[in-house]
């Protein structure tokens, strides 16, 4: 088995509603997968579902054996009024040792804060000192569950820049839920767009046009590519196939409106 992990044909029902209809999908080795959809779409508990913490109703789930992942949820209450530092933070539940801890914290840009005060970080910090205790666990994906929820724009795009610099020094996979169209659509390898059901997926610039995606987001969520960089000479199809692009010429684009076009991506 070659996938991390995978779901297939995942059904999920609660307080007599259905969360979840057939969800198939797939995470690949060193594979970015982005799951997007609307409040209440079934994201969070798809996670879930992926790393065991809830049971399907129906389907099934395969996590490749000995996986490891560094979860970081989309919330996390640490009680207010119980003084904890950053240091003894990442060593909950597992201790360890104060080089891991500062390594971790200087990869994810927070060595200077391991003696804060947990519950006086800002949203943003909180956010890379949880990183950071995910990559304790030396993953081989890391699933992320809203990371830059509650942190301004530049600060989102760093958290996201972030992530990516991980993902490539170490080589892991990433599944991340996130809102941020504009900012994870160009860093993805593959998007999910979910709505109960899986409306569809593949590369960004495929679901970015497809009729479900637009139905579900608007017109203006197609200009989220605007900065997607795509250097390649074709497109992909919603199965994730290479398509030609139309009256494409080996010296580059062949009319006005397809250099325009591609202009805009880059
Ligand atoms: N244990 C549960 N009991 C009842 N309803 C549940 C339960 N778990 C999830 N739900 C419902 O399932 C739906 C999907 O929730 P989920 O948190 O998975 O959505 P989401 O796509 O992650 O949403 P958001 O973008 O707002 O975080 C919601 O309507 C939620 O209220």
């Amino acid at each position: 088995m070659s996938a991390l992990l995978s779901a297939h044909g995942v059904c999920f029902n609660r307080g007599g509603r259905q969360i979840l209809d057939s969800i198939s999908l797939s995470v690949e080795p060193s594979e970015v997968v982005t799951l997007i959809g609307p409040n209440g779409s079934g994201k969070t508990s798809l996670l879930r579902i992926l790393l065991g913490l809830e049971q399907a109703d129906a389907g099934r789930v395969a996590r490749r054996p000995g996986l490891t992942v560094g979860y970081v949820p989309q919330r996390l209450t640490v009680e207010p009024t119980l003084p904890m530092t950053v240091l003894r933070f990442l060593s909950l539940p597992h201790r360890v040792s104060r080089a891991a801890a500062r390594e971790a914290l200087e990869e994810t840009g927070v060595a200077h804060l391991e003696r804060a005060q947990v519950h006086a970080l800002s949203g943003g910090e909180f956010q890379r000192v949880l990183l950071a205790r995910a990559l304790l666990r030396r993953p081989d994906i890391l699933v992320l569950d809203e990371p830059a929820q509650g942190i301004d724009f530049s600060g989102q795009l760093d958290l996201y820049q972030l992530i990516d610099r991980i993902r490539r020094q170490r080589g892991c996979s990433v599944l991340l839920v996130s809102h941020d169209l504009h900012l994870v659509m160009a860093a993805t390898d593959r998007v999910i767009c979910l709505n109960r059901h899986v409306c569809c997926s593949g590369e960004p610039e495929a679901v970015s046009r497809h009729p479900e995606y637009l139905a579900l987001f608007g017109p203006r969520a197609a200009q989220a590519l605007a900065i997607y960089h795509h250097d390649h000479d074709h497109h992909h199809d919603i199965a994730g196939e290479p398509v030609p692009l139309a009256g494409q010429t080996e010296n580059g684009p062949a009319t006005a409106d397809q250099a325009s076009r591609e202009d805009r991506q880059v």
